[in-house]
């Protein structure tokens, strides 16, 4: 088995300004692994009151909506991640700019955006981190790409590092390499739920039940992803071993190849790394 890291205890300030899918995976990823006191997180959205009253209650975080407070708690906190959609993000990182002081780590887990677009929208020479996170988070099984700005030092490399291998896996990487990675990890769990849907439609297909069909096709991807972690082994020398010459297996890789499933897939990564620099590009056109 695979032991994660001892996590030192998180005392800041952490305020998701954007309180979605991504904010709540890694939200709930900290507390279950303990890492942070819920009272240290708040969480703020653009307009929604039931979903952080969902959150607060889910979780026992804080959250408020009213103007006069929110400014507060953005001024106040430590750290300040961004979990907006990038269509969102020039809008609010033009309302933060006047809030913020120097010290205070920005932490964007947008799709994107670059550290660039994000200092030049604050107006300021913030400290920001970006990351890639993805759902998985939520279970302590993400798996986080983190980039810096040269003005992040040591204590903030170390408090972004913490938050994100609390919720799984980390790679620091070069910034230019985030788009491709995140064609990879960050969306790379639907490619894998897309591929459970078809198996699990096969079955049902075929006359399994559709509980059978879910749970066979569970355990398949599972037990396949454990046994790369486990044994060492490349993937393409344990499918050798699933692959009998001229047997069942293979005629199922012939299919796949006829789709051309290899190049499809690398195809598919590529288009997700160009969708991500396209919406970067379109938060950065509102400079001008
Ligand atoms: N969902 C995923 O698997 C991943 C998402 N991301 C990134 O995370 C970000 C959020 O994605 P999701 O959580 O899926 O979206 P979502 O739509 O579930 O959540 C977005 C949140 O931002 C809030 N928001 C919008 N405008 C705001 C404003 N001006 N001020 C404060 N809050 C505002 C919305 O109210 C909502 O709570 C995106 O930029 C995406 O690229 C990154 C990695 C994986
Ligand atoms: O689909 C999106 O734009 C985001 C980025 C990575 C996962 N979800």
């Amino acid at each position: 088995m695979c032991q994660q890291p001892t996590i030192p205890l998180i005392n800041d300030k952490i305020v998701f300004y954007g309180a979605g899918s991504m904010a709540e995976a890694i939200v709930r990823g900290m507390i279950a692994r303990s890492v942070i006191s819920s009272e240290n997180i708040t969480m703020l959205n653009r307009s929604s009151s039931e979903r952080l009253a969902e959150l607060r209650s889910r979780y026992g975080v804080k959250g408020s909506n009213d103007p006069g407070h929110k400014a507060e708690i953005l001024a106040n906190a430590n750290v300040i991640v961004l979990a907006m959609k990038p269509k969102d993000a020039a809008e609010a990182l033009r309302g933060l700019a006047p809030l913020l002081s120097p010290g205070q780590l920005i932490v964007s887990v947008i799709a994107g955006l670059t550290i660039r677009t994000i200092q030049a929208l604050l107006g300021t020479t913030q400290p920001v981190v970006r990351t890639m996170p993805n759902t998985s988070s939520t279970i302590g099984l993400g798996a986080t790409g983190i980039a810096f700005s040269k003005e992040v030092d040591d204590s903030g490399r170390r408090l972004a590092l913490n938050i994100f291998e609390s919720v799984g896996i980390t790679s620091v990487i070069e910034e230019e390499r985030m788009e491709i990675l995140t064609g990879i990890s960050g969306s790379g769990p639907a490619y894998i739920y897309y591929m459970m849907e078809a198996m699990t439609a096969a079955g049902i297909r075929g006359g399994l039940t559709p509980e059978q069909s879910a749970e066979l096709t569970v355990q398949s991807v599972l037990g396949a992803a454990r046994m790369v972690q486990q044994t060492g082994e490349e993937p393409a020398a344990l499918r050798k071993k699933v692959t009998s010459p001229n047997g069942a297996t293979q005629a199922a890789i012939e299919t796949l190849e006829k789709g051309d499933f290899f190049e499809t897939v690398i195809a598919a990564v590529n288009s997700c790394a160009e969708r991500s620099r396209e919406m970067g590009a379109a938060v950065e056109k509102e400079l001008l």
